[in-house]
């Protein structure tokens, strides 16, 4: 181990899944665990401090009392050596004490603050992350938590030992020469009032400068994820005169921060300049009057030396203060957020439902052998939706029943709240009034666990995560209930009916890496693969937000009828404009002005002028690509 190595910390425990929300907490209640090493940490900084400050008193009698006296022999000259030796080394020891007792804590509570904030994310409903910006989000993650854990470990601690220094050092200064002592303490007004005015403009700066900084996350990733949009659109030049605006605007944010923090340093290093000069000219009448000794105005401006790097550094620790004040004002900011959902994730299986065994949890896989567990009931009644801040409902007084068991496809003109709708089922929104109803429960009064844990929902635009097929097929299943063996049936089962046959084509199979690491799969082929996800949590509800969008007519056809082959113990509720997957469906739901207009079977609404204009619109667009059912 080398000699700045020290013992690992020990993690903090994770958090418990369903656990009660995380409180927005003050950095002294997240010091609370580390609070005696920090005060331990304190005491032997400032005795380390005290030590340095009283090296020149030191120095004062070795120079009146060793060096200075009539007859000086070297073993004085070496005693008064060794004995500053002595006390530099004792001050350089608890300095590194100090570090070892303070810096890994310090970086266990930047984790404990890291890991609750990422909880809280987790809690936050998806409206909260339709209003925050990614890279917000993204610094408050890390650099504004290193700001914090550099404020703990080195900041406080140095502001603490900075005031005593530069309380201490005055005691000695006027213990010397009360005149040289009150010459120095005059020339700390007028720094101290540099200082203010340094912290009324480092603290607007420090906020611009995170915010920027932010912005500037948000700018990166949405680079990066839409680099193909760029590229393709030519757009790359546009986007980066944006970035180069941006990071701009928080170069000179920064260069700002420094030309105030180096104006200060200029105006105080002045200051003690001035003070020094009129203190040599004193200090030097009072040795010749006698009224002092040189050993005393040798400690003076030994001791001075020692005081002014605190007094200037106080601007550095003021800055640092900032710095971390507004970062845990920004993680406060959304540790208070009321986040609206008691738990974070689904944890697997809570809730027996009726049909499954007793105790069987809602989102048990079954092998295909296995019967489906009952499906349920979707009721809207009178239900209003807005989005938060939108003056414009969604849909107003909408009332809508899916039987158990049902396909209803969703169908209206674009934008008419057909994902809304979607989204509502699993509470990922709120609605604004009325209610909704899962199997005769309000889903408001239903447990998020257990509402999420009977519901699977597959988007246009899947998201696979940097994993093999296999486990993105797992993501929801609960896999410690499960053997090996059962788990592999349940991904087989899953591929088969969401059509994703490719996946043997794969160079290792269901083991082949995808996502951002892996292998790149087409639209299509993620849509399927996003739909394996979940039909893989043997849902009672199935939620389709056009998830068969990128697949041709054939394939899409073919996933249908699989859905409707093996689903039939599983509502199904499905989006869709393109008329195979609609006459597929059981039923279908025409969605038009907020409201649903008809429902019926799609041979039935296609008397509907509105329905068959909208479906032929789509089949137009489909016989483009030779649709079957118009040979
Ligand atoms: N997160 C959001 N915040 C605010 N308004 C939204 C949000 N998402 C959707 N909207 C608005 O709500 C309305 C319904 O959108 P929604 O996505 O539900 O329509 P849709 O019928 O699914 O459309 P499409 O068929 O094109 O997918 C639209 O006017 C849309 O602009």
């Amino acid at each position: 181990m080398s000699l700045i190595e020290s013992k690992r910390e020990p993690v903090p425990a994770p958090l418990q899944v369903g656990s009660q929300e995380p409180p927005a907490l003050g950095l002294w209640e997240y010091m609370r665990p580390i609070r005696a090493r920090w005060f331990l940490g304190c005491a032997v900084a400032v005795t380390a401090t005290v030590i340095g400050i009283s090296i020149p008193q030191v120095l004062a009698w070795i120079v009146d009392h060793l060096v200075g006296s009539e007859t000086p022999t070297p073993g004085r000259v070496w005693a008064g050596g060794a004995l500053i030796t002595v006390l530099g080394l004792a001050q350089a020891v608890l300095f590194f004490v100090r570090r070892m007792l303070v810096v890994d804590t310090a970086a266990t509570v930047e984790m404990t603050m890291r890991m609750r904030l990422y909880d809280k994310l987790s809690r936050m409903p998806v409206s909260f992350h339709d209003r925050w910006p990614s890279g917000q989000l993204l610094t408050r993650s890390t650099s504004d938590m290193s700001m914090i854990r550099r404020w703990i470990s080195f900041g406080s601690i140095q502001s603490v030992t900075s005031a005593l220094a530069i309380l201490v050092g005055l005691f000695y200064l006027f213990r010397g020469s009360w005149l040289l002592g009150l010459i120095y303490t005059c020339s700390l007004p007028p720094t101290l009032l540099v200082l203010w005015f340094f912290i009324k403009r480092m603290k607007k700066l420090t906020r611009r400068s995170q915010q920027q900084s932010g912005d500037l996350a948000t700018s990166v990733e949405e680079s990066v994820q839409g680099i193909r949009v760029l590229k393709a659109l030519g757009q790359g030049e546009n986007a980066l005169d944006r970035f180069t605006d941006e990071s701009a605007e928080l170069m000179h944010t920064e260069i700002d921060r420094s030309k105030t923090l180096g104006s200060t340093f200029v105006k105080t290093s002045l200051l003690t300049g001035a003070t020094m000069a009129i203190s040599l000219l004193v200090g030097i009448n009072e040795v010749a009057n006698g009224q002092m000794t040189v050993g005393a105005l040798t400690a003076f401006f030994a001791t001075t030396a020692m005081l002014t790097p605190h007094v200037e550094r106080s601007g550095m620790m003021i800055s640092m203060y900032l710095d971390s004040k507004v970062a845990m004002d920004r993680h406060r900011e959304i540790m208070s957020e009321p986040s609206g959902e008691r738990v974070l994730l689904v944890p697997g299986v809570t809730t027996p439902v009726p049909g499954s065994e007793a105790g069987q949890p809602g989102s048990d896989v079954l092998p295909s052998s296995q019967p489906y567990q009952q499906a349920a009931e979707i009721r809207f009644e009178h239900a209003d939706f807005s989005y938060e801040g939108s003056p414009t409902p969604v849909f107003t007084d909408l009332s809508l029943t899916v039987a158990p068991g049902e396909i209803l496809a969703l169908v209206g003109p674009t934008g008419c709240g057909k994902s809304t709708l979607l989204q509502l089922i699993p509470r990922l929104y709120s609605l604004t009034g009325g209610d909704l109803l899962v199997d005769g429960h309000s889903v408001a009064d239903l447990p998020l666990p257990d509402l999420r844990s009977q519901i699977a929902v597959a988007f246009e635009e899947p998201i696979l995560f940097s994993s093999s097929v296999r486990d993105n097929v797992l993501v929801g299943v609960d896999r410690a209930s499960k053997t090996e063996q059962e788990l592999d049936q349940i991904v087989e089962d899953a591929l088969r009916i969401s059509a994703s046959d490719f996946v043997s084509d794969l160079p290792d199979g269901v083991h082949t890496l995808i996502g951002e690491e892996g292998m790149s799969l087409s639209g299509g082929q993620r849509q399927r693969l996003s739909l394996a996800r979940a039909i893989a949590t043997r849902p009672r509800i199935l939620l389709l937000d056009d998830p068969l969008s990128a697949l041709d007519v054939k394939t899409e056809e073919a996933v249908v009828g699989m859905l409707s082959e093996h689903l039939n113990q599983t509502t199904v509720v499905i989006t869709a404009h393109r008329p195979s997957t609609v006459a597929l469906a059981d039923r279908v739901a025409l969605m038009q002005d907020g409201a649903i207009a008809a429902t019926g079977r799609h041979s039935e609404l296609m008397s509907n002028p509105d329905y068959a204009r909208l479906m032929s619109l789509d089949a137009d667009i489909v016989e483009e690509g030779d649709a079957p059912w118009h040979a």
